[in-house]
């Protein structure tokens, strides 16, 4: 009987539609060349759980790691053009060679490639979510990837981690596996002595005593910061994780004891909530004073302008911004008034507003435009980590 709402890790291999993310790093080898026969191994799995009737949706990470051989450069590029570049001839070979694997298990694949844009534009949404549906109800199986070579530095995600998130979303997985070069989460870097692994993450609790790190390996990006986020966006969502090695792929598609197992703690949301809080480019922000913070939050009322303390920034009415107690990043809002306007509101009541000449004051930012961070996600912003794409 397949079931839609994995609890454990035992469940997964009843789940009906699975997202697996594959890094980089699992995929090519130091010589900037695909590891064949890893991504080989990969596919012989995915095929098994497709044979076993589970639909698949790949996100495939790679385009760049396997241009820089081919391309003949020695290292990953930094740039953005060259990197765009590499991504251009990386992706073919990537996907060619999932075509070829695929094909010798029977089955079809189809390369999608997304930008962020396409997650924040509704009708690119929709557009995605309903070729992606196409695709899995004629029994192919996606191979997603960022549009490395038309994402500029301000759109991209640039790691996968998140990506794959979203397109947990999008789709409507029922699980989503994050394969990478480590076999689980551990309590602190894995190089470290001493450093425990962590079986099952219930809530942010279970994470306040880990310690990740950005960077793993010179070929992946995002380490286990961007994979953390990853989990908390999808599991926010209501889509558990499992986080373990490619290598280990077949035993946790099977259920078995491997890994670190991430429980759903939320509700799926909707889309737009779930761009607002993880995809939106933030454009300022707005101090709010204790009691804002808690009303946002705790109350899930709209920003009133008498609750704000402070402006940064430079922004448009209906910009993204980050709202920001005195602990912190609280939430993102799409705000009503424009970074020019907002100073000489600040503090004021309704009242007040409306002796200014503001007839229908608005709230600065309505409580349907709100989208409240998760505690975890709140945590490493206040550490200052996710400033790359958001
Ligand atoms: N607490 C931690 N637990 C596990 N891995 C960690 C931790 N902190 C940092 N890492 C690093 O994250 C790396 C995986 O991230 P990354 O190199 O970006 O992989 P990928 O290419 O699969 O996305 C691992 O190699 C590991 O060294
Ligand atoms: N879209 C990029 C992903 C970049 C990357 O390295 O991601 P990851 O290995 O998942 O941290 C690529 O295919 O090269």
């Amino acid at each position: 009987m397949p079931v839609t709402e994995p609890r454990t890790r035992t469940d997964l291999p009843r789940a009906r539609r699975v997202v697996v993310k594959v890094g980089s790093s699992s995929l090519t080898g130091a010589d900037g060349h695909l590891d064949v026969p890893a991504l080989e191994a990969l596919v012989t799995v995915l095929a098994s759980a497709r044979r076993a009737g589970q639909q698949v949706v790949l996100v495939s990470s790679g385009a760049i790691a396997a241009g820089i051989g081919p391309i003949g450069l020695a290292a990953r590029p930094r740039d953005l053009a060259t990197a765009q570049a590499t991504a251009s001839v990386g992706q073919g070979l990537l996907v060619a060679r999932y075509t070829e694997a695929f094909g010798m298990h029977g089955l079809r694949v189809g390369q999608v490639l997304l930008t962020a844009g396409d997650l924040v534009r509704r009708q690119h949404y929709a557009n995605a979510q309903r070729a992606l549906e196409r695709l899995l109800a004629l029994g192919v199986v996606p191979v997603v990837n960022e549009n490395d070579t038309v994402a500029t530095d301000e759109i991209r995600f640039g790691d996968n981690d998140r990506l794959a998130a979203l397109v947990s979303h999008l789709v409507r997985a029922d699980a989503l596996v994050l394969l990478t070069d480590v076999d689980g989460l551990y309590d602190g870097p894995p190089a470290r002595a001493g450093s425990r692994p962590v079986r099952e993450v219930r809530s942010a609790a279970d994470l306040a005593d880990v310690e990740v790190t950005g960077r793993g390996s010179d070929i992946g990006t995002g380490g286990m910061v961007t994979k953390l986020d990853a989990a908390s966006i999808a599991t926010g969502s209501g889509i558990p994780v499992l986080l373990t090695s490619a290598p280990n792929a077949a035993r946790a598609l099977a259920g078995e004891e491997v890994g670190t197992w991430f429980a759903a703690t939320g509700r799926r949301t909707s889309a737009r909530r779930l761009w607002l809080a993880h995809a939106a480019q933030v454009r300022g922000r707005l101090h709010l004073d204790a009691g804002a913070a808690r009303a946002v939050t705790d109350g899930k009322r709209s920003l009133l302008a008498a609750g704000v303390t402070g402006v940064e920034g430079d922004f448009e009415p209906g910009d993204a911004v980050e709202l920001v107690g005195p602990d912190g990043v609280v939430a993102r809002g799409l705000v009503a008034y424009g970074s020019t306007e907002l100073p000489d509101m600040l503090g004021k009541s309704s009242a007040q507003l409306r002796q200014d000449g503001e007839n229908l004051p608005r709230a600065v930012v309505h409580r349907d435009d709100l989208a409240q961070l998760s505690v975890h996600v709140r945590r490493e912003r206040r550490r200052g980590r996710f400033s790359r794409g958001s």
